[in-house]
C-alpha cells in the first residue's frame, strides 16, 4: 500500500485520557479511535492486525476440530428467560426493545443462542461430540470501560461452544481446545501462562485462564517459585494449616473502643496484634446476608464466598444494610450475638485464634479474650481467604509467587448448565433420551491485539511480531525529489510485493524525521531505507524490535528480509 494514498491518522502527542502504553500507542500510531465510551474503530492498520490475528485463531480451530459459524448479536429475551439469565444479570446486560415492543439482549456471550440452535438441530448421538465457534461482536456495559481495548463495551470475541454425551469426550476436547489457545498465543509471540480459574456465575467445574503477564492486567496470578502451578488468585486455594496457642482461655470482656473502626486501629488501640483480630465483613450472596470471618492479617476472598453457596451474585453489604442487618455500623461488627438471620462462616486461621479481639455488634465496642467455639460458633469453617505471597504452593511445592496478567482466554467445562435448563437432548444407542454435556471456549480478540502491543511495544512505538503485523516490509522513500531514490524505491516497492511481502511504501512528500519517526510509532517488523546510496543499489534495513541495522545491495534484499522476518 502507497502511504500516500492509505488513511494512516498518527499523533504527535500522547492523548491525555490514555493511561497504559498499548491504548496510547494504537491511538498514536493511528490503528484504533475511540467512537463512544468503550467503543472503538478500528483505522486500516488496525483492521489488518486483526484479520492476522483471527486468520491464526481460525487455524488454530480449525485444526482442533472446530467448525465456524456467525450467530448473531440480537438475541431474543425468551431464551435468557429459558436459561435464567436474563433476571440474573445487572446493567452489564444491554438490552433494548424491537419496534413491536419485544425484549432483545445485545449478546455478551452466545450459550443461550448456541444451545438453542444445536438442541433443535441435533436430536442422535450420532451427531456428537460437536463443537461450533465463531469470531463475533459481543457487548458488555462495563462499568467503568479502561485501558482502550483492554476493556471495552463493544469487542470482539471467538467464542466456541462443544457438546458430547460424555465426560471423556468433553475432557478430550478440552484438552484439544487447551492446545489449541497454547498454540494461538505462542504464535501471536505472547509470553502466557494457564492459570487455574474460577468458572464465574457459570458453574461447572475445571477451568482454565489464558493470561499475558503485564505489569497492568487486572488480574492477580498466583504461581509456585518451585513448580508450575498457577492459579487466578480468586481460585487459588489455601493449604496453611494453623497451630492453636497453648496459652490459657482469658474471660470474654467488652471494652470501650470509641472511633476505633479498622483492624490496624483497633490492633493498635487495644496493643493487640493482628493475627489475634478476627476481621466480620456482611456479605450479600444472592438474596441473603452472610457476616464472614477472617484473621485480621488475611483478606476475605469473594469468589470462594460465592462458591461456598454456588452463588451467582457476591457483594459486600451496603453501610445502609449492615446498619438494618447488624444494628451496627461495619466498624464494629463481630460474630457474637448475630441474628439467626444471618449465617456466619469462618475461614480456617480464625479456629485457631485463643483470646482474640472482634467488633462487639455495638458501635464503640470492642470484645477481648474472645475464644472461638466457646464465645461463638460459626456454620462452617474453610477456605475464606485470599492466599498471599509466600504462602505454600496448593500442590506441596515451593513457595507463591504473585504476578498480573491480562485475560485473553478463558475454557470450561459448562457441565449440562445450560443444556439442562434449554432442554438440550439426544437419543444415546439405547434409544433413550439424555442431556448434553458442554465446553465454552473464549478468546478476546481485540484484547489480544492490545495486550500484543502491550507487550511488545517500546518507548519509540509499536512493535508488531512477524505473524501479526499489518505489513511485513515498511519501505521509507528519504528524498522523492532525488530520482534515483525515487525509482529505485519504485522498482523495490513492485519486486518486494511480487516476492510475496506486504509492503507499506512510504512515498509521502514528508521530511525524513517525520517518516521515521511514524514507521517507529507503527512498528513494522523490517524497514528498508531508500537514501542516499540508492545510486550504489545500496538500502538501509532496520529490524523494529532490535533496532539492528545494516546496508544491504538490493541484490541481497528479498533473501535479507526473508530471513529478518522468520526471527521476529
Ligand atoms: O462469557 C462467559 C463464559 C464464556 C466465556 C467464553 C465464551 C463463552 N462464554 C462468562 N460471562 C462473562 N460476562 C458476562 C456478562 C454478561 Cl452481561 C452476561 F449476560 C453474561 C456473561 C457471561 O456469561
Ligand atoms: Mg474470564
Amino acid at each position: 500500500m502507497r502511504q500516500s494514498q492509505s488513511f494512516i491518522p498518527t499523533l504527535r502527542e500522547i492523548p491525555a485520557d490514555a493511561e497504559v502504553k498499548s491504548h496510547q500507542l494504537l491511538l498514536r500510531a493511528g490503528f484504533i479511535r475511540q467512537s463512544a465510551s468503550g467503543v472503538y474503530t478500528f483505522l486500516p492498520l488496525g483492521q489488518r492486525v486483526l484479520q492476522k490475528v483471527e486468520a491464526i485463531i481460525r487455524e488454530e480451530m480449525n485444526r482442533a476440530g472446530a467448525i465456524e459459524l456467525l450467530m448473531p448479536a440480537l438475541q431474543q429475551a425468551e431464551l435468557w428467560q429459558e436459561s435464567g439469565r436474563w433476571y440474573s444479570y445487572g446493567p452489564e446486560l444491554m438490552r433494548l426493545k424491537d419496534r413491536h415492543e419485544r425484549d432483545f439482549a445485545l449478546g455478551p456471550t452466545h450459550e443461550e443462542v448456541i444451545t438453542a440452535l444445536v438442541r433443535d438441530e441435533v436430536r442422535t448421538y450420532k451427531k456428537l461430540p460437536l463443537t461450533l465457534y465463531q469470531i463475533q461482536t459481543k457487548f458488555r456495559d462495563e462499568k467503568r470501560p479502561r485501558f482502550g481495548l483492554l476493556r471495552g463495551r463493544e469487542f470482539i470475541m471467538k467464542d466456541a461452544y462443544s457438546f458430547h454425551t460424555s465426560k471423556e469426550s468433553l475432557d478430550d476436547v478440552y484438552n484439544k481446545m487447551y492446545e489449541a489457545y497454547s498454540n494461538i498465543f505462542r504464535r501471536c509471540g505472547l509470553n502466557f501462562r494457564a492459570v487455574i480459574a474460577d468458572s464465574g456465575a457459570i458453574g461447572g467445574k475445571d477451568t482454565h485462564e489464558f493470561m499475558v503477564l503485564s505489569e497492568i492486567g487486572e488480574d492477580t496470578i498466583a504461581y509456585s517459585d518451585a513448580s508450575d502451578y498457577a492459579a487466578n488468585i480468586e481460585m487459588a486455594p489455601v493449604v496453611t494449616t494453623y497451630e492453636k496457642s497453648e496459652e490459657l482461655l482469658r474471660p470474654l470482656e467488652k471494652v470501650h473502643t470509641p472511633e476505633q473502626k479498622t483492624i490496624e486501629e483497633v490492633s493498635a488501640f487495644l496493643q493487640v496484634s493482628k493475627e489475634k483480630c478476627i476481621k466480620s465483613l456482611l456479605f450479600k450472596v444472592d438474596d441473603r446476608y452472610v457476616l464472614v470471618l477472617v484473621r485480621g492479617d488475611h483478606e476475605a476472598n469473594d469468589v470462594k464466598v460465592k462458591n461456598v453457596f454456588e452463588a451467582s451474585i457476591v457483594e459486600l453489604a451496603s453501610p445502609e444494610e449492615t446498619k438494618e442487618v447488624m444494628r451496627c455500623s461495619i466498624g464494629s461488627l463481630g460474630p457474637i450475638g448475630v441474628d439467626e438471620s444471618v449465617t456466619v462462616i469462618a475461614d480456617y486461621a480464625v479456629q485457631a485464634i485463643v483470646n482474640g479481639v472482634c467488633g462487639a455488634n455495638e458501635e464503640g465496642y470492642h470484645y477481648v479474650g474472645v475464644n472461638p467455639d466457646r464465645d461463638f460458633n460459626v456454620s462452617q469453617y474453610t477456605d475464606l481467604r485470599f492466599i498471599q505471597e509466600g504462602d505454600p504452593s496448593p500442590d506441596g511445592k515451593g513457595t507463591i509467587r504473585f504476578a498480573r496478567g491480562i485475560e485473553v482466554g478463558h475454557v470450561f467445562k459448562l457441565g449440562t448448565r445450560y443444556s439442562e435448563a434449554m432442554n438440550a437432548t439426544y437419543l444415546d444407542e439405547n434409544g433413550r433420551i439424555q442431556t448434553m454435556i458442554m465446553g465454552c471456549y473464549g478468546i478476546g480478540v481485540s484484547r489480544l491485539l492490545a495486550a500484543i502491543a502491550e507487550q511488545f511495544g517500546d518507548e519509540n512505538g509499536l512493535v508488531w511480531p512477524a505473524a501479526v503485523a499489518p505489513f511485513h516490509v515498511h519501505l521509507i522513500l528519504v528524498n522523492q525529489k532525488a530520482d534515483e531514490q525515487r525509482e529505485l524505491a519504485e522498482e523495490w516497492y513492485e519486486k518486494l510485493g511480487q516476492a510475496g511481502f506486504e509492503v507499506l511504501y512510504d512515498d509521502r512528500p514528508e521530511r525524513p524525521g517525520v517518516k521515521f519517526a511514524d514507521s517507529d510509532l507503527i512498528g513494522i517488523p523490517v524497514r528498508v531505507t531508500v537514501g542516499k546510496r540508492a545510486s550504489e543499489g545500496i538500502v538501509e534495513v532496520k529490524v523494529r524490535q532490535t533496532r539492528e541495522s545494516m546496508e544491504v545491495h538490493v541484490n541481497e534484499l528479498v533473501e535479507t528480509v526473508k530471513r529478518l522476518l522468520q526471527s521476529s
